[in-house]
């Protein structure tokens, strides 16, 4: 079984994302990166991990894929303590929609937030292409 099947598809991986959205946009530390927020992040982020952990290839598909995330954090500058923040509410969103609590799935989950930020905050600070994270193409994470 996927780690996407695993968390329970779609739904509840959709509702853990809009749980995390919401508390970005309330965030001192984040918000200001995110300004008043865009409509379609929380289906684009849906997108973008039900892939990654398993399930339909929508972010490459029909979203712009790797490239397109790619770009989109380039020029963000994400600092340390955003990234770390970054990284807690993905955490704390698992257990308020009620995600699997198992340790294999929190490990795979809390370890792709940590890797995937750090790529984001590599990326969002290179300014040229020699220095973006050596990672092309869309992560795949397995048990
Ligand atoms: C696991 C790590 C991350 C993933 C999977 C991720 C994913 C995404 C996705 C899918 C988008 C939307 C792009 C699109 O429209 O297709 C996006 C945009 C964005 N991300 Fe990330 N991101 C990550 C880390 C971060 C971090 C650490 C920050 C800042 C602390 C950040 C800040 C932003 C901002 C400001 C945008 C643009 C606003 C928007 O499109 O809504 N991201 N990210």
């Amino acid at each position: 079984m996927t780690i996407y099947d695993h968390l329970g598809g779609d739904d509840a991986l959709r509702r853990a994302v809009d749980i995390f959205y919401t508390s970005v946009l309330a965030d001192p530390i984040l918000q200001p990166l995110f300004g008043s927020g865009r409509p379609e992040h929380v289906d684009h982020l849906t997108a973008f991990m039900a892939e990654v952990f398993g399930g339909p290839a929508r972010y490459t598909g029909e979203l712009g894929g790797f490239d397109h995330i790619v770009a989109t954090h380039r020029g963000l500058r994400i600092a340390e303590p955003q990234r770390q923040r970054f990284v807690e509410l993905m955490i704390s969103a698992a257990d308020k929609a009620g995600l699997p609590t198992d340790e294999r799935f929190r490990a795979a989950w809390n370890s792709h937030a940590e890797f995937g930020s750090q790529v984001a905050m590599q990326n969002s600070n290179a300014e040229t292409d020699d220095e973006l994270h050596p990672l092309r193409e869309m992560p795949r994470w397995n048990w």
